[in-house]
């Protein structure tokens, strides 16, 4: 079949829209009509060429809401159409990693995906006879997709497909690094770095978590009235400061966090959100994305007197049996997604989401595939990008 998709065809260099050809799910496959998805900066990372595992040229896109079209032979667990939310961390009930109860980092099809082919080797995507690589394992920024069944979670026909994109990556990472990794109790102090729609979320699972201080720091001011919506108590810019951050956060809580997340990406951040944490017993969670070849640092000292570093992917959460329950919390009004909605856009405009993330102007663009379908301004919360 023929699919609507935007090409990375090289790092650096603006996607382009083209009809191309897409192969219907093999056995164990799935095709999903994607309804919207959403930018992440990790797209950004990729298409920066940053990323050790960027391939080009490939079909980016993870955040994203969909139907199922189609399924191959065996497929069992979801039908045409079922509302899905694709997993770029699949959940294979039969992975000894998802057995052992202690990670959601199934490996079932790791090493295939990420060398952006499907779980037996071959792309489903080519444009005029050239093989294009899928991207995470969704390569959402096309109107249809092929992904294997475990890399799917079926959630609630009731969530509007508007929004519901944000929950296949910011809102799961942010609140989930909060809830699965770092267990964050009642009263405890909470620093941010990074104040983007995973930061954000990582603010909302502090209170959801009933943190009693919330420091957001970020190097954009503009981020802080939402975040202080959201439930930061503190926001704080680097810059307005001559010491340090970590020294500045010190101070400012006696002697350091109980928790601190590092949702940006910069390995000096890390540094400091490490060592911003409370000696004896605070701990720092990595979940922004750096880049190839780079690594942390601090005096080992650090970790001797009790810092914690530890690291998460999509918030520990397991997509398959934990996921659709995060979108009935969702939708019974635990926490809000619209607050990270910014912009709503065409296909077409999706070089403009590109522009607004990397310059600080949006928290999240949402794509709509069919617009006449979901693009109904006066139910959705940000701006229209008009072309
Ligand atoms: N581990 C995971 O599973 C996972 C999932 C999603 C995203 N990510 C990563 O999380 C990070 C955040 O993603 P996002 O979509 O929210 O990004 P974003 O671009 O929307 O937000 C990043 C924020 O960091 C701020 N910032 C940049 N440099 C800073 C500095 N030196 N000090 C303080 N603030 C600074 C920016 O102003 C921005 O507000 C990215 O690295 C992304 O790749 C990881
Ligand atoms: N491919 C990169 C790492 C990219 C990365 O860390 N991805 C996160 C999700 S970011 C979502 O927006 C992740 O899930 N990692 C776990 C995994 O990929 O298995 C690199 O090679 O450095």
């Amino acid at each position: 079949m023929k699919t609507r998709a935007a090409i990375a065809w090289e790092p650096n260099r603006p996607l382009e829209i083209e009809e191309v050809d897409l192969e219907g799910p093999k056995a164990g496959e799935v095709l999903v009509r994607i309804v919207t998805t959403s930018l992440c900066h990790t797209d950004l990372f990729t298409l920066s060429g940053r990323d050790p595992e960027g391939l080009f040229p490939c079909i980016l896109g993870h955040e994203a809401v969909g139907i199922v079209e189609d399924v191959g032979r065996g497929v069992t667990s979801v039908a045409p159409g079922d509302h899905v939310i694709p997993l770029y961390i699949p959940e294979d009930p039969n992975c000894d990693y998802i057995k052992s109860g202690k990670t959601n980092l199934c490996q079932t099809i790791r090493k295939t995906q990420g060398a952006g082919v499907m779980p037996d080797g071959t792309s489903r995507f080519s444009y005029k006879g050239r093989k294009l690589f899928h991207y995470m394992g969704t390569s959402t920024f096309s109107e249809y997709t092929v992904l294997p069944e475990i890399s799917v979670a079926k959630i609630n026909k009731e969530a509007p497909l508007a929004k519901a994109s944000i929950m296949g990556c910011a809102i799961p990472t942010g609140i989930g690094a909060v809830r699965n990794t770092a267990k964050v109790e009642p009263g405890s102090s909470v620093a941010v770095f990074g104040l983007g729609a995973v930061g954000m979320a990582a603010i909302q699972g502090a209170v959801l978590a009933g943190a009693s201080r919330i420091i957001g720091i970020d190097t954009n001011p503009t981020k802080f009235p939402l975040a202080r919506s959201l439930g930061a108590t503190d926001c704080v810019n680097p810059r307005d400061h001559a010491q340090p951050i970590q020294d500045v956060l010190i101070e400012m809580t006696n002697g350091g966090l109980d928790y601190t997340f590092e949702a940006i990406g910069n390995v000096n951040v890390m540094r400091a959100a490490l060592e911003a944490c409370h000696k004896g017993w605070g701990e720092c969670t990595i979940i922004g994305v750096a880049g190839d070849g780079e690594e942390i640092a601090t005096r080992p000292f650090q970790l001797v007197t009790g810092r914690v570093w530890r690291g998460t992917a999509f918030g520990g959460v397991r997509g398959r049996s934990q996921l659709p329950d995060m979108v009935e919390e969702w939708l019974r009004g635990d926490f809000d997604v619209d607050p990270y909605i910014t912009h709503h856009m065409e296909h077409e405009q999706i070089n403009t989401a590109f522009d607004l993330l990397h310059k600080g102007e949006s928290i999240r663009s949402v794509i709509h595939f069919d617009p006449r379908q979901t693009l109904k301004m006066e139910q959705l919360p940000g701006t229209l990008v008009t072309r």
